[in-house]
């Protein structure tokens, strides 16, 4: 079942809110608050799929208010339609350029207010979707490597401003080349796409973000863990790969497909770099790869 649509208006005018509420009311979920500044943390929170905003409210905080929303990297993406007193070009030229998607002045048209609601609805649903297939990776359906480096950075950050452990885990499908001369590169694909799926069901089960590295590399994110959680975790990886029994008889150590997991660890204050931590994790997935050992941590 689709999602209802919601609309947040922001605007001190019970007659306005009234009349909003009555042309938008079909099969849309409205929120409304009378105070801008309290409810832009509520905003960034619930999302809506557009607020419309009455920027000619009592205490003069319109204007500010669509500033702070599209300053805000919580609120910058929700479009913003202004309603206003003011039938002043340079009004509407200053709303449209704070960010505005439209600006409509009052008294206005309830017809012509419900069709530029829709349509701006539709353009905001195109764009979540283009967003969404951008970061998505096409066979995998995991997060590509774009969406999994802001990701893996924002995690990063946030440990280091908490001084907490931080991991980056590299699984990679052992001797795929040799897989794909065997059974063609078709059947490759299906590989690497039921790997990803036992991958993302393990990942997901312990809350942890999984997305595509490269072409036969998939990168976890761990925070907060220790050594003996993070082997936890990457022998239940293995355990799910396994499970799968996906035949490799071109496969010099395992009749089934299988994965070799590298990690960097880094156990308190991380004060690296991802590219460095990146770097750390493949040349623990070399050694592990060398030494059949399935896993190796490199830690510090
Ligand atoms: N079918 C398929 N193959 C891919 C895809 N992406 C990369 N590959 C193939 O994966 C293979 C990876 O080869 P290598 O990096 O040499 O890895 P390997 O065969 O595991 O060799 P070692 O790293 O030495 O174990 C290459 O042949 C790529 O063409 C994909 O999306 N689909």
């Amino acid at each position: 079942m689709q999602q209802a649509e919601h609309i947040f208006i922001i605007d001190d005018d019970p007659i306005n809110k009234m009349v909003l509420s009555n042309i938008l009311a079909e099969g849309q979920r409205l929120s409304h608050s009378a105070d801008p500044n309290s409810c832009l943390d509520e905003l960034k929170i619930s999302k809506p799929d557009l607020i419309i905003l009455d920027v000619l409210m009592a205490d003069g905080a319109g204007f500010s208010v669509l500033e702070s929303l599209k300053r805000d990297a919580g609120t910058y993406g929700i479009p913003v339609v202004v309603i206003s007193g003011s039938v002043s070009f340079k009004d509407e030229a200053r709303g449209l350029e704070l960010g505005a998607v439209d600006y409509i002045t009052k008294p206005f048209n309830p017809l012509i207010v419900k069709a530029r609601i829709k349509n701006h609805l539709a353009i905001k649903k195109k764009n979540d979707l283009l967003e969404k297939l951008a970061s998505i990776d096409g066979l995998t359906e995991l997060p590509n490597r774009r969406y999994l480096d802001e990701a893996m950075n924002s995690a990063l950050e946030s440990a280091k401003a908490d001084g907490s452990a931080f991991t980056v885990m590299l699984v990679e499908v052992d001797y795929f080349k040799t897989f794909n001369e065997h059974y063609g590169y078709m059947h490759g694909d299906d590989c690497l796409f039921k790997v990803a799926k036992a991958l993302e069901e393990a990942a997901t089960q312990r809350s942890l973000f999984i997305g595509r590295f490269d072409g036969t590399r998939f990168a976890l994110v761990l925070t907060q863990h220790n050594i003996d959680v993070i082997n936890e975790i990457a022998e239940a990886l293995h355990t799910s790969v396994n499970a799968l029994k996906i035949p490799h008889i071109a496969s010099p150590i395992c009749a089934h497909v299988s994965v070799s997991i590298g990690a960097a660890h880094i156990e308190t204050h991380c004060s690296s770099e991802l590219g460095e931590l990146i770097k750390m994790a493949d040349n623990a997935l070399a050694v592990a790869q060398k030494q059949q050992s399935t896993v190796f941590i490199n830690a510090l």
